[in-house]
C-alpha cells in the first residue's frame, strides 16, 4: 500500500552510475572495440587527403548498430586532428542524417547552412532546387581545400537527391558549369540497407562505391567485450552478477549482433533490479529484459516500420504458424490474411498481393521461406516461418493498433501450440461456417 503522504521518489540509485553510456546514441566512446580492420580500411581510403590528393567517395554499409557511425566519427576527428597538424586546408560536414529530410531541396539547403553564420542561414522556401545548389557550390568554393559530406542512413536520402546528390556533387570540380575550381570533394554515405546500392543507377553506383567498407554483426566475444566496457561504466561497482553481461552479448549475438540492442538490455535489466528494491541485477533480471525489449521492437515494427497490409501480412503468418495441424502454406497464410483484414474492416488484397508483401517481410528479416517440392504430383509449395518468438509477435500486435484483427482465441490456440498438442481440427476455410470456429474473427 502507498502511504500518499509519502513522496516515492527516490534520491539515490544503488544500480547506475551513470546512465548516459546506455543511452542510445548521446556517448561516444573513447575505445572501438573490434572494429581494426574497417578502421584501417576507412584510414587507408582518407589518407589521401593528409599527404594532398583528393579525397575519395566512400560507401560505409552493415546492419543496425554494428558501428558504423561510431567508427566514423571517430576516424573523422583523427583526420581533421591530423589535418590541423599538418596545415592542410579540410572542412568536414556531418554525419547528417538523411532521414531528417523530404527534398533535395531541404537536404541542400540544410547543408548550405552548416557553412553559413547565423544571421545569413538560407530559409526553407523561396528559392529553386537549382538555385540552392548553386549556393551550395559556392560555399564549397569559398571554403576551398577538401570538403568531406558525410551522409547517415543515405538509403534515405530523398529520391530527386539521389543523382544530383550522389553522381553530380562529387563530380562538381570537373563541371565547366560550376563554380568549384579548387575544392575537392569527397562523399562519404553510411547504410543498413543492403540493397540500397543494386537499386541506384551504375554510374551513381560506381561514384559513390569507389571505396566500400563493411561492416559485419559482432560475435557474442566482441559483444561481451563492448558491453562490459559500458557496463563498467554505468552500473555502480559489484551490482552486476558474473553472468550478467555475458548473457546480455548472448543473447544480442543471437539476435543480429548489434550493440544497441545489447546496451538496452542491460538499462532494462538495470532498472528491473531497481524496481525490485534491490543492490544486484541477476541473470533473471537479463531475461526479463530481454522480452520485454523483444516485443518492443516487434510493436516498433508494427507501428512504425510495417504498412498495415504487410503487418496484416505479418499476423497472418504468426497465426498460420501456431494453428494447430498444417503447415503455413501461402494459401494458410491468404486465408487467415483475409479473414483477420475483414474482420478488422480493412482492405482485402489479392492472393497475389501476399506474395509481394511476404517478399518484403523476408526482405525485412522478419519472415522466412522454405520451399517444398511435392514429388511426383509436381509443382512446388512454399511454407512460411517467423524469425521471432510467435508469442513476443502476437504480445506487440496485441499491443499495436492492430489489436482488433488478432481473433479473441489467438492466445489459447498459442498455448496449445506451445504445449505442443495439435489437433485435428481442419484448417478454417473461411467460407465454410464450421471452419470459421477455430479462430473467432472478432
Ligand atoms: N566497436 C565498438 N566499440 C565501442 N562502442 C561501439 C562499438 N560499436 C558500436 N558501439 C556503440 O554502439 C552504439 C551503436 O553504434 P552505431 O551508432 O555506430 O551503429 P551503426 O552501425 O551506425 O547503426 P545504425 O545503422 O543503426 O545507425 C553506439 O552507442 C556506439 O558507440
Amino acid at each position: 500500500m502507498v502511504d500518499l503522504g509519502d513522496n516515492p521518489f527516490d534520491t539515490t540509485d544503488a544500480i547506475f552510475e551513470w546512465k548516459q553510456p546506455l543511452k542510445k546514441d548521446t556517448f561516444s566512446p573513447e575505445t572501438i572495440f573490434h572494429r581494426d580492420e574497417e578502421i584501417s580500411l576507412y584510414i587507408n581510403a582518407l589518407q589521401d587527403v593528409v599527404v594532398g590528393h583528393d579525397p575519395n567517395n566512400i560507401f560505409v554499409f552493415g546492419p543496425t548498430g554494428v558501428g558504423k557511425t561510431a567508427v566514423t566519427k571517430w576516424v573523422r576527428d583523427k583526420l581533421q586532428e591530423k589535418a590541423a597538424e599538418e596545415g592542410v586546408p579540410l572542412h568536414v560536414i556531418g554525419p547528417i542524417n538523411c532521414r531528417n529530410y523530404r527534398s533535395a531541396y531541404s537536404l541542400v539547403t540544410s547543408l548550405v547552412n552548416e557553412f553559413r553564420e547565423p544571421d545569413n542561414k538560407l530559409p526553407e522556401s523561396g528559392y529553386s532546387t537549382d538555385n540552392v545548389f548553386e549556393f551550395l557550390h559556392e560555399e564549397i568554393e569559398a571554403v576551398g581545400g577538401n570538403v568531406l559530406i558525410i551522409l547517415d542512413e543515405i538509403d534515405n536520402i530523398p529520391p530527386d537527391a539521389r543523382n544530383d546528390f550522389l553522381y553530380d556533387l562529387p563530380r562538381a570540380e570537373a563541371n565547366e558549369n560550376t563554380p568549384i575550381e579548387t575544392a575537392k570533394i569527397g562523399l562519404i554515405g553510411i547504410s543498413n540497407d543492403l540493397k540500397f546500392v543494386d537499386v541506384l543507377e551504375p554510374k551513381v553506383k560506381s561514384t559513390l562505391g569507389e571505396r566500400e567498407i563493411k561492416f559485419g554483426p559482432y560475435n557474442a566475444n566482441e559483444l561481451r567485450d563492448i558491453l562490459g566496457y559500458y557496463a563498467d561504466m554505468a552500473f555502480r561497482d559489484g551490482v552486476l552478477q558474473d553472468e550478467v553481461v555475458p548473457l546480455a552479448a548472448a543473447f544480442s549475438a543471437q539476435e543480429r549482433g548489434d550493440v544497441r540492442q545489447g546496451l538496452r538490455i542491460l538499462e532494462k535489466a538495470g532498472e528491473y533490479a531497481r524496481m525490485s528494491d534491490g543492490n544486484v541485477v541477476t541473470e533473471e533480471h537479463v531475461r526479463q529484459a530481454t522480452e520485454t525489449i523483444e516485443t518492443d521492437e516487434l510493436l516498433d515494427y508494427f507501428e512504425d516500420d510495417l504498412s498495415s497490409q504487410q503487418a496484416l501480412t505479418y499476423l497472418a503468418t504468426t497465426l498460420a504458424i501456431i494453428e494447430p495441424g498444417h503447415e503455413a502454406t501461402t494459401k494458410r497464410v491468404y486465408n487467415l490474411y483475409s479473414s483477420i483484414a475483414e474482420s478488422s474492416n480493412r482492405p482485402v488484397k489479392s492472393e497475389r498481393k501476399l506474395y509481394e508483401f511476404l517478399d518484403q517481410l523476408s526482405m525485412q528479416g522478419l519472415v522466412r521461406s522454405a520451399e517444398q517440392n511435392l514429388g511426383i504430383k509436381g509443382g512446388r509449395k512454399f511454407i512460411y516461418d517467423v524469425t521471432d518468438d510467435p508469442r513476443d509477435i502476437l504480445n506487440a500486435a496485441l499491443k499495436s493498433s492492430y489489436k482488433n484483427a488478432v481473433p479473441s482465441n489467438a492466445k489459447r490456440v498459442l498455448k496449445s501450440h506451445l504445449e505442443d498438442e495439435a489437433s485435428e481440427f481442419q484448417p478454417p476455410d473461411t467460407s465454410d461456417p464450421q471452419q470459421r470456429n477455430l479462430w473467432k474473427f472478432t
